[in-house]
């Protein structure tokens, strides 16, 4: 690391702010802070250059940028000095807090530049804290996930990852990975002591309870909770006219989505991202679906029985106030094997006590413990029902949800457990039958190397510099 360029970014979001920082690390750091820099000496910035010789760490300088080759005060800052190791990346950092504006934070970059930096990559000052050991690839991936966080139990999830919930439960699993290689080598090493070196029963238990078993869990964890990262998919199908487009309206607290009595009136669709209940939720209105001729709308109709197959949950909703139609019964049809929310709406043009004949098939099962209606009634035209809605769709999505759990690995993490898992479960199998110490042993090895990958302690660039493009310049 000692080696390597001394790198610098503009850290904070483009556009005018209250204020606005540079980054620099890397072993030059304070050299550069030194030539650009100029302490306050009363209101005079330049007239007699304060600047320390050197600086002590963690503290906030107040002072100003100079250009020393003309004197220029580019701005009134003040100079936040973190000496390594004890810093974010583990070397020398030096943060210029500037006032916030494209021209003033350009103009700072670039002396900064000129004095012997380079522009920083996307994502690089983390990439070094990783590098650096100060943080695995988990915590990393955690700074990515608290920035993209759009809702407070995303960013719960991100925080808890931050803090190395994730890692600490693959370490475990290591552990004992380890401690069976061990026994392992050890029985390969000296055949004739086997019976010694190694207890096959224990040894089986030991991989099913500290290695499959957690390891199922965490990838389970992942099945039931990973849309409170990733999103949850929600698409509102129905035939023509029953208020699809009303409902996106309604749900966003917007008018979103060109809402008219004439049927066939939405043709493309309409995505847009929102908050239920802490779930962030991407939902897409479609095109009604029905018997047509029209090509335009054909068209519509055909995307939107390929976006079901992607949906997480869909609101198939039906009109309350017209019997079930043969599109109703088609839909249900397309819909019927994915999770699903029947929504009859235009709940206003029937009475209160009207009970539509709904096939059985069609409703939630009944759950006392949530209290889950089995279907929702709404009027979305005056917003009832819409909240019992939101209510639902937190409830059926939460189901395999534990609340007390934040531990939820991302795809990478959930297709390295998986392999993990495999290669344990192998090693299990082949203790069981006897199979030679030496194929066990590459067995538990695979899956050490697969859960490394999750840490990054076993990895390869490619999948480091995927996983660092995703981060913007600056963090
Ligand atoms: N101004 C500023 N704010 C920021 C950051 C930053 O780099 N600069 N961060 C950047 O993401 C986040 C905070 N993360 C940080 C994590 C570790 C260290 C750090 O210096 N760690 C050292 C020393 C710890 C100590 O002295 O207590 C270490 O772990 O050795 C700094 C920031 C969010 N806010
Ligand atoms: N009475 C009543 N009318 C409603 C309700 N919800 C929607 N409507 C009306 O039904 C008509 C159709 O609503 P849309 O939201 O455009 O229906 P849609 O399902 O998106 O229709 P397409 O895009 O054509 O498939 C509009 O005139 C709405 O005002 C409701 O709860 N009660
Ligand atoms: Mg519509």
């Amino acid at each position: 690391m000692t080696n390597s360029a001394t790198i610098a970014a503009i850290a904070t979001p483009a556009g005018s702010g209250g204020i606005g920082i540079i980054k620099i690390s890397g072993k030059d750091a304070l050299t550069i802070a030194a030539s650009v820099f100029r302490k306050s000496c009363g209101r005079t910035p330049n007239s007699e250059p304060r600047t320390p010789n050197v600086f002590e760490s963690h503290r906030l300088y107040h002072g100003y940028v100079v250009n020393p080759e003309n004197g220029r005060v580019l701005d009134e800052i003040l100079l936040a000095v973190m000496v390594a190791p004890y810093s974010y990346t583990r070397e020398d950092v030096v943060e210029i807090h500037a006032h916030s504006g494209p021209a003033v934070l350009t103009a700072i970059l670039n002396l900064v530049l000129k004095h012997g930096a380079r522009l920083a990559d996307p994502g690089e000052f983390t990439k070094r804290a990783y590098l650096s050991g100060r943080i695995d690839l988990t915590q990393a991936e955690a700074v990515i996930d608290i920035i993209n966080a759009k809702t407070e139990k995303s960013l719960d999830i991100a925080t808890a990852q931050i803090r190395g919930n994730i890692k600490a439960h693959i370490e475990s699993v290591r552990d004992s990975l380890f401690h069976i290689l061990a026994e392992t080598e050890a029985a390969i090493d000296f055949p004739e002591d086997v019976e010694e070196t190694i207890d096959t029963d224990s040894a089986v238990e030991v991989i099913q309870n500290q290695v499959v078993d957690k390891l199922n869990k965490l990838i389970k964890q992942y099945e039931n909770a990973h849309f409170l990262r990733d999103g949850l998919k929600v698409l509102i199908a129905g035939r023509p006219n029953v208020g699809k487009s009303s409902l996106m309206n309604c749900l966003l607290r917007k008018d979103r989505a060109i809402v008219t009595p004439i049927p066939g009136t939405t043709r493309d669709f309409i995505e847009e991202t929102l908050n239920i209940r802490g779930i962030p939720v991407t939902i897409t209105d479609t095109a009604g679906l029905h018997e047509t001729d029209d090509p335009v709308e054909i068209l519509g109709i055909k995307k939107a029985y390929e976006y079901i197959e992607d949906a997480d949950l869909i609101l198939f909703m039906t009109d309350l106030s017209q019997p079930l139609t043969p599109d109703d019964h088609e839909i249900y049809e397309k819909i019927s094997h994915k999770n699903f929310i029947l929504v009859a709406n235009k709940a206003d043009l029937v009475e209160e006590k009207f009970e539509p004949d709904i096939p059985d098939a069609w409703k939630l099962p009944i759950s006392p413990e949530l209290r889950k209606p089995e279907i929702i009634k709404t009027s979305v035209r005056y917003d009832r029902g819409v909240d019992a809605l939101r209510d639902l769709i937190a409830a059926v999505s939460m189901g395999g949800y534990d609340d007390k759990n934040t531990i939820i690995p991302n795809l990478r993490h959930k297709l390295a457990l998986e392999r993990g898992l495999q290669a344990a479960s192998s090693a299990a199998s082949g203790i069981q039958n006897g199979t030679p110490f030496e194929l066990i042993s590459m067995d538990i090895q695979e899956s050490l190397d697969s859960l490394g990958e999750i840490l990054g302690i076993t990895i390869r660039e490619d999948i480091l510099d995927q996983i660092f493009s995703r981060f913007c310049i600056g963090k």
